[in-house]
């Protein structure tokens, strides 16, 4: 057994996983690593408060506890020994959820059950809301629109045949007041916003001149709005000057900040239902990562008659908290044959074609396609056993980052953290950031002759960690460390600025040679490297390997075996939820 050093009595190490206080079946599942210390807790305290004596019953309040933790909506009694098969499940799966049924604790709310499934009470009203705004928006009226302009728009701004699916995406985006635009990465998603923007800002022209129509680009992370800023003012410029002159001046935002996000009480905006928003035209970019609730919270803020563009990549990994939103509002949506909501861009534009290609196979599961584009390697995509060989591009680019920081070059070396990504599934042990941050750390040192570093060295890349609104840095900011006559700043990337803050004053920070998948979601390198863990992990999943390939504009090298690989295209993410369900039979 591990024991913390310097302690009188011995603790075992794995300590703060056990509830000392549970006991029976809440104790075994904890015990079994099933539940967590708050699913326990959780469990224990509101069943004695509601007064439910049943032990199995308590059972499932603390995994639906469980679900929402590890990312589903709502649990599945009947799916429950997925979890763990040696685990003592009650035998009688329908009996155990009559029981709960008739528990105080669902009497008084703490659960609900629904479609068989079994909700805590925020998450049931949230995905009953979100349903019911869609439905809603789904019924009314389609918007008024000139079809003859629409038609002449669409010619002029996709006139080639090779572009069919972004002109049928466009045109339901116009025609519908609720559209899904999903697309891998290149497949020309902001290309497509932009023209769209185009055509609604001419329809609205020629509806009433004198309205000028507002218009609103949000992504979930900082990250993301500062990258389809950027995006979309590129594909803006290409626009044809009429077009272009047409469009009201446009920035991006996070979700939080154009819903008016009040720190201080943490899920209250400004903008709900009874003060929505002004805007005529919403769009949501990287949709994968918005979770239930944020969806909740947009949908209530909306004008009814507010067109919502909702665009994303359903195969990436979801959001971090509850709700796979896209992927259910792509199924569920979709599933009406009549009137399609949903538009799939198919064809790739931004790649030579291998990480295209790789891409594809990676999110169909076809695992010996993806590996046979693997091994026969070539400039775009390569399979190595070792990490040791991406040691050399990996160390130059930490030199190329350190060179424009020692010169005081803030732009060019922001820049640079865009030139290469390692990035991993575990923060810790053998395959995690941390231990790859220090390793990069040390081969740079043995490179440049500097012995030790200091926790803020010049070249240091940065990864904000938490929200600090008084130094206005976001949670999955990023930025470097450069020396500025004599002192030290962090240039952090704002999108189409630098912003500077001084070094000293940073607390929330991680050394950023190494990423996790998750945090890189949203952004992109030129080059990327992405290490699998071994097989058995359960963070080795599809939507991660498909997400971390993504990640990369020119160039990827996966670090891994083939039974890695594998083993990644056989393990799906589930999250459960009843929101598909409730769509597709709206
Ligand atoms: N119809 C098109 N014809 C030619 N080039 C295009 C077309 N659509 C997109 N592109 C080009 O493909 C590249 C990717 O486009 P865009 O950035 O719009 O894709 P995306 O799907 O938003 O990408 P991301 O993966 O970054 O989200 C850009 O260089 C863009 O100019």
């Amino acid at each position: 057994m591990t024991t913390r050093p310097g302690r009188r009595t011995a603790i075992p190490i794995d300590d703060y996983r056990r509830v000392q206080r549970a006991s029976g079946l809440l104790a075994e599942a904890n015990e079994a690593d099933i539940l967590g210390p708050t699913d326990v807790h959780v469990a224990a305290r509101l069943s004695a408060l509601a007064g439910e004596t049943d032990p199995e019953v308590a059972l499932g309040l603390a995994l639906a506890t469980r679900a929402v933790r590890t990312g589903s909506v709502a649990l599945d009694l009947h799916q429950v020994a997925e979890i763990d098969t040696t685990f003592p499940w009650p035998t009688d799966t329908d009996d155990w959820l009559a029981r709960i049924s008739r528990s105080p604790l669902v009497a008084q709310r703490i659960l609900v059950i629904d479609n068989g499934l079994l909700y805590l009470e925020r998450y049931h009203d949230q995905e009953v809301l979100v349903a019911d705004e869609l439905s809603r928006r789904r019924h009314r009226p389609r918007p008024t629109i000139a079809p003859d302009r629409l038609d002449a728009g669409l010619g002029r701004l996709f006139p080639a045949e090779a572009d069919a699916d972004q002109r049928e995406a466009a045109r339901l985006a116009v025609a519908e007041s609720t559209i899904i635009i999903t697309g891998g990465p290149g497949t020309g998603k902001t290309t497509t916003i932009a023209k769209v923007l185009a055509l609604l800002a001419e329809q609205y022209a020629a509806a009433d001149p004198n309205h000028v129509p507002r218009f609103a680009l949000a992504a979930p992370t900082a990250k993301a709005a500062a990258r389809l800023a950027e995006a979309f003012d590129e594909a803006s410029r290409r626009l044809p000057e009429a077009d272009r002159d047409r469009l009201p001046a446009t920035g991006a935002s996070t979700l939080h900040r154009l819903l008016g996000w009040k720190p201080e009480s943490r899920s209250r905006f400004r903008h709900d239902r009874h003060s929505r928003l002004p805007h005529d035209v919403v769009v949501v970019d990287e949709a994968s990562m918005v979770s239930l609730t944020m969806m909740a919270r947009l949908l209530e803020a909306l004008r009814p008659e507010a067109r919502l563009i909702i665009v994303g990549d359903p195969d990436q990994l979801s959001s971090v908290e509850a709700g796979a939103v896209l992927a259910d509002l792509v199924a569920g949506l979709g599933a009406d044959a009549r009137r399609p909501l949903v538009a799939r861009l198919r064809r790739t534009y931004r790649f030579g074609g291998q990480i295209g290609l790789l891409a594809q196979a990676l999110r169909d599961g076809a695992a010996e396609e993806a590996l046979g584009i693997l091994q026969a390697g070539g400039p775009e995509v390569s399979l190595f056993a070792d990490l040791a060989e991406r040691r050399g591009l990996m160390v130059d680019a930490a030199l190329e980052l350190r060179g424009h920081a020692r010169e005081g070059d803030a732009a060019a070396a922001v820049a640079a953290l865009g030139s290469h990504r390692l990035l991993c599934a575990h923060r810790h042990g053998p395959y995690g950031v941390s231990y790859w941050n220090r390793q990069i750390e040390q081969w740079l040192s043995e490179e440049t002759g500097d012995a030790h570093w200091a926790p803020m060295y010049v070249g240091r890349p940065l990864l904000v960690t938490s929200n600090d609104p008084a130094m206005d840095l976001n949670n999955g900011d990023t930025g470097v460390v450069v020396r500025r006559d004599g002192r030290l700043v962090a240039a952090f990337d704002a999108g189409t600025s630098i912003r500077e803050v001084s070094a000293a004053r940073l607390t929330d920070v991680e050394t950023m040679h190494a990423a996790t998948v998750h945090k890189s979601q949203g952004s992109q390198a030129r080059r990327v490297t992405v290490l699998l863990p071994d097989a058995d992990s359960q963070l080795l999943t599809r939507e991660l390997l498909y997400t971390a390939v993504t990640r990369a504009q020119e160039e990827v090298a996966i670090i891994g075996t083939p039974e890695t690989v594998r083993a990644a295209l056989g393990r799906r993410i589930q999250r459960a939820s009843g929101l598909r369900q409730r769509l597709a039979t709206d």
